[in-house]
């Protein structure tokens, strides 16, 4: 039985992939796998027994991914998988930020008396607002959120430059030609009427954007965040407004100081929290620490190589080693001096580490066993499991 842990409400159309023959939730502290979402993980919920964590979701500041490394867990997210739920949401905060929809609204059902359609049109004229079509929005980060933003907001009939110096190239390819490339971050702050980030937090991105970057913007300029609450520096936001060097911010991050202010709208982290994106961002969650667990196959994981080889042997072994030189040979000559033949061998490095998938033509466990904790034992190897191949192949 394979024992997973939760963190988190995971949708229910992901974990229901979880056979209930196969697979135990939330029943034991020493888990194989972890699934979960905003949680915040600390090293001590990461007992030796753990050796996959899944995020559902893209961001994965919450878990201690170099920690994981250094251990030989392997996290994996669900990159794409809420996307357009965050989209959809950039541009409703897009089109909020130049209508007051929502003080109409209000305004509307305190309403009293038999003219009521009468005081509306009366009063309506305190809600007006502005349009998008023609105003420039500028959209920092091109992955999967950024360039679908771009790109719906090229259809509303905004001018659009983008930025991304690591913009991946299947995502290069997605991105409408009308929209701009800014050679330089500091395009976007000083041309742009609208900002929105959507880089991930990291020590490069913290307070990527400051006063300095700020000041830059034209004082008209309406700022969001859609990415972490870190990325944007939010004291140096509420003085900016105050002193009318900045028109609005909105973001998806609650922060005390930025609450009861009239240009600054704080909503509940919303991004994801559609019901296709949850069932998105589960169901790949899921299916990608499933196929790990099952066969030693990685996809989408953001601290090992991807490494996929189609499981045909009795018996398989996974290795988690530094990437040094020579890693092979050793590898190689252990499994050989057991007597055992390999069938299939795959290798990849990613930075420090590199991920080995052996498949073996032996069923012997106790041999195979054997060569295992003598893997274990080699200088350098992380990581060592047996993986039995199941009777019905993944
Ligand atoms: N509000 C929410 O509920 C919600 C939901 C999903 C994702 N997010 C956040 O949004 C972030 C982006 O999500 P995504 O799915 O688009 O991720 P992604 O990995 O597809 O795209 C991130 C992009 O940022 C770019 N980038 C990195 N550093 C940069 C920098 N310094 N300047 C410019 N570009 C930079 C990368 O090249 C990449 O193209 C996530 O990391 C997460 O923190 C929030
Ligand atoms: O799980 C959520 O609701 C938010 C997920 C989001 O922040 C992400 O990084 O994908």
């Amino acid at each position: 039985m394979h024992q997973i842990k939760t963190f988190n409400a995971i949708a229910p159309e992901g974990m229901e992939r979880l056979e209930k023959e196969k697979y135990a939730i939330n029943e034991s502290d020493q888990p194989e796998g972890i699934i979960l979402r905003s949680k915040k993980l600390q090293e001590t919920d990461l007992p030796d027994s753990v050796l996959g964590i899944a995020r559902a979701g893209t961001g994965v500041n919450n878990i201690p991914v170099d920690a994981c490394t250094e251990k030989g867990i392997v996290v994996f997210n669900t990159p794409g998988a809420n996307a357009n739920a965050v989209k959809e949401l950039v541009l409703t905060s897009l089109l909020m930020s130049v209508r007051p929809v929502v003080q109409g609204i209000n305004w509307a059902q305190e309403l009293t008396g038999p003219d009521i359609s009468e005081q509306a049109e009366a009063h309506k004229k305190q809600f007006a607002g502005r349009e998008l079509e023609g105003k420039k929005l500028g959209v920092i980060g091109l992955g999967s959120i950024g360039a679908m933003v771009a790109n719906d907001a090229y259809r509303l009939g905004m001018e659009v430059m983008g930025y991304d110096p690591y913009v991946s190239v299947d995502t290069a390819w997605s991105i409408s030609r009308r929209v701009q490339r800014a050679q330089d971050i500091s395009e976007i702050f000083t041309t742009c009427d609208f900002i929105t980030v959507h880089v991930p937090l990291q020590e490069k991105t913290f307070h990527l954007i400051g006063q300095k970057e700020i000041a830059m913007m034209k004082n008209s300029a309406h700022l969001l965040n859609f990415s972490r609450s870190e990325i944007v520096d939010n004291h140096a936001v509420v003085e900016a407004i105050n002193n009318n060097e900045l028109a609005g911010f909105t973001t998806d991050f609650a922060d005390e100081q930025l609450l009861h202010h009239d240009h600054i709208t704080v909503l509940p982290h919303l991004g994801a929290s559609t019901e296709e994106a949850e069932t998105n961002s589960a169901k790949m969650a899921v299916r990608t620490l499933k196929r790990f667990i099952e066969t030693g196959v990685i996809k989408r994981s953001v601290n090992f190589p991807a490494v996929d080889m189609t499981f045909y042997s009795p018996y398989r072994i996974t290795i988690i080693n530094r990437n040094v030189p020579n890693m092979l040979g050793q590898i190689s000559a252990v499994i050989a001096d057991s007597g055992i033949n390999i069938d299939n061998m795959i290798n990849r490095g990613r930075d420090d580490y590199a991920y080995t998938l052996v498949d073996i033509d032996e069923s012997d466990e106790n041999k195979i066993s054997e060569v295992a904790d003598k893997l274990r034992e080699t200088k350098d190897i992380i990581r060592v499991r047996v993986i039995k191949k199941e009777e019905v192949p993944y």
